[in-house]
């Protein structure tokens, strides 16, 4: 039997847009608090349903602004929906901002544990991965350094290898960017496309509609906050193709 991994119930975002412009935090303030400022409500998602399968690798295509990160972030619990439920069975390991949850005060070490914790882990678990992590974050002359000396290379590297070491439930990949530098990113892509064929739960945001045909089983296709085609992956690839050939 199918066990659900995901489900996405009614989910809609709504964002406040204020409408006019304003140049400085001081202004924006000032007239904040005279009530000067008028918003609009834009919906991002909009009564948004569907259920992910364990196992399944699931592509999500959509023009610019189609609500695609949105559904990722809501998912991988980074923000919450305005409306709906969401139920997620397994841990995430979301690739979309890596090392968020990084305290740069601290070392690289240190952050392997607190992140690893994050990504629901305990630190007997972290501790026979360690060597694993550091090892696939080429780090090892910095690992016992703060966080803060870190370039943003650095830290994507290590945000990286932790998120995909340990052995997540459920993988998230906004586009399969590489990380890092030229070796990073090859290196990194190979541990995305490994993990991909790994029968792991999987959802992947792309643009490269070869990439979703070749890489996922079914397509959700986001139209304007919306579903507008969910289903096997060619089958919906090529209605989205037809579509903009319009
Ligand atoms: N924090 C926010 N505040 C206001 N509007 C937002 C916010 N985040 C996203 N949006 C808006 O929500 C809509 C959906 O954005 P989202 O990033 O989910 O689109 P996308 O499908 O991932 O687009 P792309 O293919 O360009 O990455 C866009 O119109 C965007 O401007």
């Amino acid at each position: 039997m199918k066990t659900v991994e995901i489900s996405v119930e009614n989910v809609s975002m709504k964002f406040r847009l204020a409408n006019e412009k304003v140049d400085t935090l001081k202004e924006y303030i000032v007239r904040m608090l005279k009530k000067e400022i008028r918003y609009s409500e834009f919906y991002a998602l909009k009564s948004v349903n569907f259920e992910i399968f364990r196992g399944e690798r699931i592509g999500i295509i959509g023009h610019n602004g189609a609500g695609k990160s949105t559904l990722l972030k809501i998912i991988s619990g980074i923000i919450k929906p305005t409306d709906g439920k969401i139920a997620v069975n397994g841990n995430v390991a979301p690739l979309l901002e890596l090392g968020a949850g990084f305290d740069f005060d601290i070392s690289g070490s240190e952050n392997i544990y607190l992140n690893g914790a994050i990504l629901g882990k305990s630190k007997e678990y972290l501790k026979g991965k360690y060597d694993e992590i550091v090892e696939f974050s080429g780090l090892e002359r910095f690992i016992h350094t703060p966080v803060k000396n870190y370039s943003s290379g650095m830290r994507a590297r290590l945000g990286f290898s932790i998120a995909t070491q340990v052995d997540p439930d459920i993988l998230i990949l906004d586009e399969i960017l590489g990380v890092g530098d030229e070796q990073f990113k090859r290196k990194s892509s190979n541990k995305m496309i490994e993990m991909m064929n790994s029968g792991k739960t999987i959802i992947l945001v792309s643009h490269s509609i070869d990439q979703i045909r070749n890489l996922t089983d079914r397509v959700i296709w986001m139209d304007k906050g919306e579903i507008k085609g969910i289903g096997e992956s060619n089958q919906i690839c090529d209605l989205y193709l037809n579509e903009m050939k319009k």
